[in-house]
């Protein structure tokens, strides 16, 4: 088994106020973890040191053996995707997004990847075309998750990506993410409370005062 996270001690102080408090836990390849806990117990500002887009005031993350402080973000960023609540599209066309991924890596778009992406997410052909100002919610969302997944990562962070949506959309984007970490493997953390998407994780963690506790769904 490959250990994807090893999170050693780690706390995480903002003015002087303890969020997160010297918390261990390991995350294996392939897992899908679920993490609930009351408003303001920390999740996100877990999401976002895994993300590095923070850093812990102490304690290390480890990522698949090697402390995140040794990455080039860049890099790390190609192989652990964040996607969090009303992400922002960008540009015009929602071809726009989903080409954004080849180019940084300097490749040419693969048009045949992005038609099947949006099929992944219960989205016509047509949709490639669109303006982004003419998207709803939900379908907004939608592309914001596969331009996440274009280049599949090893790992999705995923912060409240559906709590805004109705059950449909809902179950939509429950239902892809639940394919990528099922047909291709991707490990998934993700920040939820809903119980349809909590019954698929293989385990849920919740934030409590600072700690963690891991629930193993047997
Ligand atoms: N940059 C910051 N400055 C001040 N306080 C912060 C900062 N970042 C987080 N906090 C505080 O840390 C605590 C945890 O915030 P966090 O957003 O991680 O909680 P959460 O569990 O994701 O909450 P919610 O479910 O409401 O989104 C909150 O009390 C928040 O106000």
């Amino acid at each position: 088994m490959t250990t994807i996270f090893d999170v050693k001690n780690m706390s995480y102080e903002v003015n002087g106020k303890k969020i997160l408090k010297d918390i261990s836990f390991t995350v294996e390849k392939g897992e899908f973890l679920t993490i609930k806990g009351p408003s303001g117990s920390g999740k996100s500002t877990l999401l976002e040191c895994l993300a590095s887009l923070i850093s812990p005031s102490s304690g290390e993350i480890y990522y698949k053996g090697k402390p995140l402080s040794a990455f080039d973000v860049t890099d790390y960023r190609k192989e652990v995707s964040y996607g969090f609540q009303n992400a922002s599209l960008f540009g015009e066309t929602v071809a726009e997004n989903l080409a954004f991924p080849y180019l940084i890596r300097d490749q040419e778009f693969d048009r045949k990847r992005a038609l099947e992406l949006l099929k992944k997410v219960n989205l016509s052909e047509s949709y490639l075309e669109q303006k982004v100002t003419a998207l709803s919610g939900g379908e907004k969302q939608r592309i914001a998750l596969i331009r996440n997944v274009v280049f599949m990562p090893e790992v999705l962070l995923l912060d409240e990506v559906t709590s805004s949506l109705d059950e449909a959309t809902r179950h939509d984007i429950g239902e892809a993410i639940r394919r990528f970490n099922q047909e291709e493997g991707v490990t998934v953390l993700w920040v939820t409370h809903n119980t349809e998407e909590i019954k698929n994780a293989t385990k849920t963690m919740e934030i409590v005062a600072g700690q963690v506790e891991v629930d193993t769904h047997a």
